[in-house]
């Protein structure tokens, strides 16, 4: 039995390397406690990759990962994941984005307890000095005070009802929900950040991306209250570092609460030297209930992924399978094997691909052209393009791609037409679907025709004058090529098209042979 091999480069539970372990068709490679430089030679064979936050999956990573199919980032955050990096490779990149929120919640609580009562410096007095000081302990409480929570998803919006709980008063910024996300659950909405910067508390949940980056840096912190507590247990770099050293040094902010740093691991980083932050490593997700889960669910993923049945919560999929209606589906079919059809025939090199659609197809016209990318590619990249990757190495390689809807007028109830730009010409082809998942191209060019996109095939434009049948037939006879259906259809200017799908390949004396004859126009072979 071949084996799909999955590495996990990253510790993870035991429940899911059991998984992995106990599945016939796995070979499984745990390279956890491998030197990431020598993790490069042992990604070369994997189907799949297993990833926590400790590896990268950078330019170096995945050109070692020749074989790689897909990655499971066990966790929320792919900031360390090169996204588009994988994209280009055909990789599927998928996270795991729930299974550690509440751990992710409940120790952003702790740390803003941790800061209002100094928890840490008040333990360690008694513990290692063996002090007895209540005087020095005075802290503060949540009860009453004002929480602004940067990013209301699935941490930030169980944290503010958390706070609440605690009888403070919370309000949140986040431009990508609707307020009554929030306000239905008795939390204030602002879309103005100085609400946020008003706060006694702030604490952030947004990804690590462009525009979160440095979200609160020196400006915003100027315009804080003094004594404000920050808390980030999301990213390091969201709230600047260098901003938060000085700030914490003046006092402007009374405390932070920091799980994640901008470099990691961070054992000598300046925050560490500072007598008001409680810190952590980098332990949000670290509860055994949440990585239990998310190792199953990750180990589960990697199996269904490397068997190419399922890629869940997948991250980089140009198309979201699940809003793809029934039939949708044929007609996505019907695209990749008509624009393969059509790239086959017009031997040039491709400049522009225009894919449009009419009927309530239209709708779908966007994923029916990542299909139509993947069928054009397949002729001259050959087996590594796939629908992840078709529209970046169409860029790569200068093709112009684009789509168009069309109101109904051919008579179809929805049809798709794919027309392909080269140095030669404008090529076009149309097809439709009829009830049972009947795929047919009903016109090539100019020329109207019914067939059905499968096989081999001979495609001949000649001049329609008599005897052409004849001659076309003795010189496959010749060549023990046998016809299975020959279809013919008139244009204008007294030409004509034939498509004669054939039982054998034709190979290219076949085909000259053809195109030698005194009516013939233009011969190609095509193979769906
Ligand atoms: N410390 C840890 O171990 C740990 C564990 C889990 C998650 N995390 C991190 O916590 C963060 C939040 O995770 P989540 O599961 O809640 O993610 P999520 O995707 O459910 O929520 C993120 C929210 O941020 C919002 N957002 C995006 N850009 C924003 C912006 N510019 N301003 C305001 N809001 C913005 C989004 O609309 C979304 O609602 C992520 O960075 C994740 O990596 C850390
Ligand atoms: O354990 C990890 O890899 C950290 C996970 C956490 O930061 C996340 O984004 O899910």
């Amino acid at each position: 039995m071949s084996k799909y091999t999955i590495v996990v480069c990253d510790h993870i539970h035991d429940a899911g390397l059991n998984i992995l372990q106990n599945t016939e068709d796995i070979n499984y490679v745990y390279a956890a406690d491998i030197d990431k430089v020598k993790l490069l030679d042992i990604i070369k064979n994997a189907d799949v990759a297993i990833t926590r936050s400790s590896t990268d999956v950078d330019e170096k990573f995945l050109n070692a990962a020749t074989n790689l199919k897909a990655i499971i980032r066990a966790g929320v955050g792919y900031d360390n994941v090169d996204i588009d990096g994988c994209s280009k490779r055909g990789i599927i990149a998928m996270n795991v984005p729930t299974a550690n929120t509440i751990a992710a919640v409940e120790l952003t609580m702790a740390h803003m307890l941790s800061c209002l009562r100094k928890f840490p410096y008040a333990h360690n007095q008694l513990k290692e000095e063996r002090v007895w000081k209540r005087e020095d302990w005075y802290g503060n409480e949540l009860y009453g005070k004002k929480l602004g929570v940067i990013g209301f998803g699935n941490i930030g919006h169980r944290v503010a009802l958390r706070a609440k709980a605690f009888e403070m008063d919370v309000i949140t910024y986040d431009p990508y929900i609707s307020s009554t996300k929030a306000t239905d659950l008795g939390i204030k909405y602002t879309t103005n950040f100085e609400d946020i910067l008003a706060c006694d508390i702030i604490t952030i949940h947004t990804p690590k991306n462009k525009e979160t980056i440095d979200m609160i840096s020196f400006d915003e912190i100027k315009k804080m209250k003094d004594g404000v507590v920050l808390i980030n247990c999301a990213r390091g770099g969201l709230y600047n570092e260098e901003a938060l050293v000085e700030n914490l040094k003046s006092g402007k902010i009374a405390m932070a609460g920091i799980d994640v740093f901008k470099k990691e691991p961070a054992t000598s980083h300046p925050l560490l030297d500072l007598p008001n932050v409680t810190v952590t490593a980098h332990l949000g997700a670290n509860t055994k209930e949440s990585q239990r889960e998310i190792s199953i669910q990750s180990a589960n993923n990697a199996i269904e992924s490397a068997r190419g049945i399922s890629y869940p919560n997948a991250l980089n999929l140009p198309i979201d399978e699940s809003k793809i209606p029934a039939f949708v589906k044929p007609y996505i079919e019907l695209t990749q094997k008509m624009a393969f059809l059509l790239a086959q025939i017009s031997k040039s090199q491709i400049r522009a691909v225009e894919v449009s659609a009419e009927g309530d197809l239209s709708e779908y016209v966007d994923s029916l052209q990542t299909f139509a990318s993947v069928g054009v590619l397949s002729v001259s990249t050959g087996l590594s393009v796939n629908y992840v990757n078709a529209n970046f190495i169409a860029n790569e390689k200068g093709i112009d791609l684009s789509t168009k809807t069309i109101t109904n007028n051919s008579g179809y109830k929805n049809r798709v037409t794919i027309k392909i730009t080269t140095a030669n010409g404008v090529k076009s082809i149309s097809g439709t679907v009829f009830e049972d998942n009947i795929q047919r191209v009903v016109k090539l060019d100019d020329f109207v025709l019914d067939i059905e996109p499968k096989g081999k095939m001979i495609i001949m434009k000649n001049k329609d004058i008599p005897g052409v049948v004849g001659q076309v037939g003795s010189i496959l006879a010749k060549n023990n090529i046998n016809i299975s259906d020959f279809r013919l259809s008139r244009g204008k200017n007294d030409h004509a098209l034939a498509v004669i799908l054939i039982d054998e390949k034709a190979n290219s004396k076949v085909i000259e042979d053809l195109d030698n004859l005194e009516a013939s126009i233009a011969v190609a072979y095509a193979e769906i």
